[in-house]
């Protein structure tokens, strides 16, 4: 079985070694990097994945993976360059960083391929976008996709396409989640007990994602079907285009792809 190594096991690096050891690979094919000591130990228990240093995971595995932020990678990237055995595969999963700032700092023809998946790995429900770098081949891909179908859903991407992407579905779990804690409020304003609330909305999401996902009917139908002539929703609708909810959605999706270019630009 390929060896991989998850350069900084935070959020997503979590996310994605907790999901691939439930879908079903072997402790024992996988490690992990982490800054502390305390971090590496507590992965350790929880996962039975041995903690080990940048320079052992770029001389051992087969796939590193790095999960750092963007405003880390450049000692990472310096200490990859020495020790990284030629021909290992480098997938990044960092907003905004391109493939070539990779090529440019690791050794001629490493291959890179750049991902965005989202936190949804954890439940094995993420959706991964892929695009390769100047020397990714066709098999370099498919490993990839394989390895991120086993936690969800995968698209191939021409990489200019990546900003957008992070800022959909990268992003996108965090403006469902803001928009399920702000309707359990609204719950708690019209009086009801906050776990009555919430099991209200959460199941209505799960619903409604669901039927998104099952009834290949169009999002807008789904929400005319909710929509009685002279009833509450449309009362709740005027509302919403009254506070413009669509332009926010529209304007705030913008501007976390103009930060993804950001993050990338600060490497230039
Ligand atoms: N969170 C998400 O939902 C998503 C995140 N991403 C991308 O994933 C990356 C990580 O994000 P996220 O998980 O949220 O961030 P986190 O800060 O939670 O995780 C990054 C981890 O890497 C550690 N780290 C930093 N430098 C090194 C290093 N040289 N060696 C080993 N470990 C290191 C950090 O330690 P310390 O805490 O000490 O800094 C931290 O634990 C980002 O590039 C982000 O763009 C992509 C898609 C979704
Ligand atoms: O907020 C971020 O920058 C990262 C990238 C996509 C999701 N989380």
């Amino acid at each position: 079985m390929t060896t991989i190594a998850i350069l900084g096991a935070g959020k997503i690096g979590e996310a994605l070694l907790s999901g691939v050891l439930a879908a079903g690979r072997t402790p024992e094919s996988l490690m992990f990097t982490e800054r502390y000591p305390a971090r590496v130990t507590e992965l350790t228990e929880r996962y039975g994945v041995r903690g080990v240093s940048t320079e052992e995971a770029a001389r051992t595995a087969d796939v590193l993976v790095v999960a750092v932020k963007p405003q880390d990678i450049e000692p990472l990237l310096v200490s990859l360059a020495g020790s990284i055995t030629s021909g290992t595969l480098v997938v990044s999963l960092a907003a905004g960083l391109p493939t070539s700032l990779y090529e440019r700092h690791l050794p001629a023809g490493t291959p890179v391929v750049r991902v965005m998946p989202n936190t949804a790995m954890l439940v094995g429900e993420a959706m991964s976008a892929i695009s390769p770098g100047t020397h990714a081949t066709a098999a370099h891909l498919q490993l990839v996709e394989d390895l991120l179908s086993s936690v969800g859903k995968v698209v191939r991407v021409a990489e200019t396409q990546q900003d957008a992407v992070t800022a959909l579905s990268g992003s996108g779990p965090a403006y469902f989640f803001f928009l399920v804690e702000a309707m359990i409020d609204a719950g708690i304003l019209l009086g009801l007990p906050r776990d009555v609330s919430t099991q209200l909305i959460i199941q209505s999401a799960v619903g409604a994602a669901t039927m998104l996902r099952d009834s290949g009917e169009h999002p807008v139908a789904l929400r005319e079907a909710v929509t009685s002539p002279g009833g509450t929703t449309i009362a709740a609708i005027r509302e919403l285009e009254n506070h413009a909810v669509r332009a926010a959605l529209l304007s705030a999706i913008e501007a976390a792809a103009l930060r993804s270019v950001e993050l990338g630009r600060a490497h230039d």
